[in-house]
């Protein structure tokens, strides 16, 4: 049978629910994912006196093939683009940027150079996001950044967002569409603090002074991401999920939730409906923890698939602004995009074909029974039919036979690094 014969009949399935599955793909198109550039690399940048990873983070492995400079970065993102179906954009970091072999400190860097970055994505048809870097420094060696107590130290780190969202404004003028630009510091102690407040005050302060500047959000959309611990912050960190919570409520800015900074058991999908009555749009950085914050790829599990739920059934799909956060260095880094991402967005269409209105008023019915026995049903509806036809369509690869491609790109390329 065909991929167009079996989804033919797997549709049949759906529309016996009311469920338009021509109308689904055509809205899965039009979802753009943040592909982040540093699983390309392991988090290294191009820093001409570049640090060792630093910010209580960690990348295991040694898989050859890393790439070195930013022509292997966008050559090897380019591979994995073709791998993935859609339209997306591509996550930067500071230490992206291309300086010419001059050393240029992180509080003078300037759009100029980003400027390969730009025209790459201009002819890529991508848009872009970035991060200040804030870890892997000498002045974050001691863990603490914007929260810092010394003045000159925290001056720095404000100096260095300020202009991060000054390039993150060019390239939304370049561009076409608003840049999100996400502030995450490593920031926090090790061991029990004799003082959460004063931190925390200073870090309020410090980012009061980087959003002075008002930047069109036409270019640039400002973000702030929490987390609960990292090595060598286990039993504090300053910038916890409540202090951003408040802060972008209070002053108009987005959380950003990365799934791997609860609590095991606390599950980022359980968020997403309670903080959108509250804010126009969140952001995400879907990762993967395995037992800590270990940014292993994203597989397409039940929290993942419950994000995408919270996602398509409270029609959030431009509300919440969907990045992934994960870096392997122990498979291929090109197939580590291309796992992660497909599985971001099948968790998208499965969510797009769940009969998810029915479902909702069998609840305010009280019909739990049904309830259950259908979203248990529904979870061997012929759903990789629909998503084989999808990839046909959008001219990439079917089922697994990306990795062909991959296996090629590693003989050819890779292995000659
Ligand atoms: C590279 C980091 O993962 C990223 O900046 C940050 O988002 C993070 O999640 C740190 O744990
Ligand atoms: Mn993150």
């Amino acid at each position: 049978m065909s991929i167009k014969q079996s989804y033919e009949l797997a549709k049949k399935e759906y529309e016996k629910w009311g469920i338009n599955v021509d109308e689904a793909l055509e809205k899965l198109k039009q979802v753009p994912i943040s592909i982040h550039c540093w699983q390309g690399d392991d988090v290294s940048g191009f820093e001409v006196n570049k640090g060792e990873l630093s910010g209580g983070i960690d990348v295991t492995g040694n898989y050859p093939g890393k790439a070195r400079t930013p022509e292997e970065l966008r050559s090897d993102l380019e591979k994995a683009l073709t791998l993935i179906p859609g339209k997306h954009r591509v996550n930067l970091h500071a230490i992206y940027a291309e300086t010419n072999g001059e050393v240029v400190e992180r509080d003078k860097l300037e759009p100029k150079h980003f400027e390969n970055w730009v025209n790459w994505a201009k002819e890529n048809g991508l848009g872009l996001d970035f991060n200040p870097t804030l870890f892997s420094h000498e002045k974050s060696a001691d863990g603490l950044t914007l929260s810092h107590p010394d003045q000159e130290i925290r001056e720095f780190w404000i100096n260095h967002c300020i202009a991060s969202r000054k390039i993150a404004e060019y390239f939304g003028k370049e561009l076409g569409s608003p840049t999100l630009t996400n502030i995450w510091i490593p920031d926090g102690y090790k061991d029990v603090p004799s003082d959460r407040l004063t931190p925390r005050v200073r870090l309020k302060e410090s980012l009061d002074k980087i959003f002075e500047e008002e930047i069109d959000e036409q270019y640039n959309i400002d973000a702030v991401e929490s987390k609960l611990f990292g090595i060598g912050s286990e039993s504090y960190v300053v910038g916890s999920h409540e202090f951003y919570l408040g802060y972008a409520l209070k002053n108009n800015k987005l959380c950003l939730l990365d799934t791997g900074h609860y609590h095991p058991t606390e599950m980022v999908s359980n968020k997403i409906s309670a903080m959108l009555l509250y804010s126009d749009k969140l952001a995400l950085h879907v990762s993967r923890p395995v037992r800590w914050d270990s940014d292993h790829v994203v597989t397409l599990d039940d929290e993942l698939k419950e994000i995408a739920l919270e996602i398509v059934r409270n029609d959030a799909l431009e509300k919440v602004m969907i990045g992934l956060d994960f870096f392997d260095a122990s498979i291929n880094r090109v197939a580590a995009w291309t796992i992660g991402t497909r599985n971001m967005i099948k968790s998208l269409l499965n969510a797009m074909l769940v009969p998810n209105d029915h479902l909702k008023q069998l609840q305010e019915e009280g019909n739990f029974t049904e309830r259950l026995a259908l979203i248990e049903e529904f979870k061997t509806y012929p759903f990789g039919a629909i998503w084989d036809y999808y990839c046909e369509q959008m001219g990439v690869p079917v089922k697994e036979t990306w990795l062909e491609d991959v296996k090629k790109y590693e003989k050819e390329v890779l292995s000659n690094r």
